[in-house]
């Protein structure tokens, strides 16, 4: 069967699933070359075999929120592949959540996760929950009510989650606190736990410190560095605060930051100290972007317009963009912006942020480009760090857990570089990472069988 039946297929099972068929139809193009040379992936139908979920559930979370009114949303958890290790992926709560949302995270964990070299399938669950404007307590229980059914089908060699967009420090302490009632049983079900009751040092800062470490690698393949580089980061959340970090710390200047109100543009750069004013108004205040404009002197502030055909932030001259909010998030007017601003790299920090319109561009103008499946990997590699130190019974120093992010990072993107040249595509790290990420759990199906 060639890519155009296989993709036609996919869209014709989900037909009310675009961000699945996206993610779908990006990995089926890239690995197109690799069912050519290899026929018994195709005999077995390894690659339909890794678009359907081994196993979907989806539950009512029934809760109380704090007038005593009832509150009813939808939980779900994506099993889509234990070729390689138990179900791992994190859980989304945000009220774009649906099935197709959690599919193609899913989906692309697959291949995230192969592609870090520990023993992890692919999963994903989450909420149509909205945690914005509720209090502390509904949070709570909302957790506890997602954790009473999601506990029935996850444990720490079957299924372990982690945070996503909604979901962070705060809501992993009462999901953990829960499953712990309802099991009677002290695991690393979890990850992303607090320091102290078996966490990972170095956890909540790996996303954004791995992709930064990616874009690094990148650069010294062309003798350059992040060092003097001024870069475009979307988002304020996790992945973004510790973009900014590393960058930060390497030298760069991140000019940018984001939420779903609007966007700042700060010519000067982040400083540390005006980091830590995000952080404060983002992780603890919970407040909007625009308060960062308010404090700090000569910065921009403009506000999201959702019928625009193209987001600004993308329009500003600059070296590197990393958009670490959400998916479709640059689309290909944004990519045709960067380009013509001079930015020369590209490296995803949110998962899908680029529409393939978006990449097509962007490669084809010679951006150095690295999906988010690799570029971002360094946070579940670290929560795989943190289920090995569960599994031990240890815990790391903050120094071992950051060299091992950053060896992992290097792995990954010379594997993603190594296949890309082996398959025709050199300097194409989507091609790569797919390819590479593919194989890995293509041969794991092969080896156990039809099942
Ligand atoms: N956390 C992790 O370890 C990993 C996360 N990722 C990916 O990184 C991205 C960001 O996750 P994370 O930082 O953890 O999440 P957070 O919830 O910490 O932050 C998300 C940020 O993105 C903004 N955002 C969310 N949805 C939208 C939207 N529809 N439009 C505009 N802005 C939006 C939020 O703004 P607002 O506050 O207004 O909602 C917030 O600034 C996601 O794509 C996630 O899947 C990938 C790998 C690992
Ligand atoms: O750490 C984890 O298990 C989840 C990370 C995640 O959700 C992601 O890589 O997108």
């Amino acid at each position: 069967m060639n890519p155009a039946d296989i993709i036609n297929i996919v869209k014709a099972r989900n037909p009310h699933e675009p961000e699945f068929v996206q993610a779908a139809e990006e990995v089926i193009l890239s690995i197109a070359p690799v069912l050519e040379k290899n026929p018994e992936f195709v005999r077995l139908r390894l690659l339909e075999r890794m678009l359907e979920p081994e196993r979907m559930i989806s539950f009512r979370v029934t809760w109380l929120d704090d007038k005593g009114e009832v509150q009813v949303n939808r939980g779900y958890r994506v099993q889509m592949n234990s070729a390689i290790g138990p179900y791992k992926g994190g859980l989304r709560f945000h009220p774009s959540v649906t099935p197709s949302v959690l599919k193609f995270l899913a989906f692309e964990q697959i291949f995230k996760n192969a592609l870090t070299g520990i023993p992890m399938g692919g999963g994903k669950g989450g909420s149509d929950f909205d945690p914005k404007g509720k209090s502390e307590n509904e949070i709570m229980k909302f957790c506890q009510a997602f954790m009473g059914e999601l506990a029935r089908h996850i444990n720490h060699r079957l299924d372990v989650p982690a945070g996503d967009i909604g979901v962070g420090g705060r809501e992993i302490g009462y999901l953990f606190g829960a499953y712990k009632k309802i099991k009677n049983e002290f695991t690393g079900v979890l990850t992303g736990k607090g320091i102290g009751w078996g966490g990972s040092l170095i956890r909540t800062e790996a996303t954004g410190y791995g992709l930064v470490y990616f874009a690094e690698n990148m650069l010294q393949t062309k003798n350059d560095s992040i060092k003097g580089k001024t870069c475009l980061v979307s988002g304020s959340g996790n992945v973004a605060q510790y973009a900014i970090e590393k960058i930060i710390q390497l030298g760069g200047k991140a000019v940018t930051a984001s939420d779903s109100s609007g966007f700042i543009y700060d010519e000067s750069g982040f400083s540390m100290e005006k980091l830590e004013f995000l952080k404060d108004l983002k992780n603890n205040r919970r407040g909007r972007i625009k308060e960062y404009a308010e404090r700090f002197k000569n910065v921009v502030y403009k506000d999201l317009d959702e019928k625009a055909d193209h987001n600004p932030l993308w329009a500003i001259k600059a070296n590197c963009a990393f958009p670490c909010a959400t998916q479709n998030e640059v689309n290909g007017k944004d990519a045709n912006n960067l380009v013509k601003n001079g930015v020369t790299l590209l490296g995803e920090g949110a998962n899908m942020p680029t529409t393939i319109e978006g990449i097509n561009i962007l490669i084809d103008n010679g951006v150095m480009y690295s999906p988010g499946k690799a570029a971002n990997a360094g946070g579940v590699a670290t929560s795989g760090l943190e289920m090995t130190q569960n599994f031990m019974g240890d815990h790391w120093t903050r120094e071992a857990v950051d060299a091992k992010l950053q060896g992992i990072m290097k792995n990954i993107h010379d594997t993603s570089l190594a296949a890309a040249k082996e398959y025709g595509k050199p300097g194409n790290y989507m091609v790569g990472a797919n390819i590479a990420g593919f194989l890995k759990v293509a041969r794991a199906m092969q080896a156990q069988g039809v099942i």
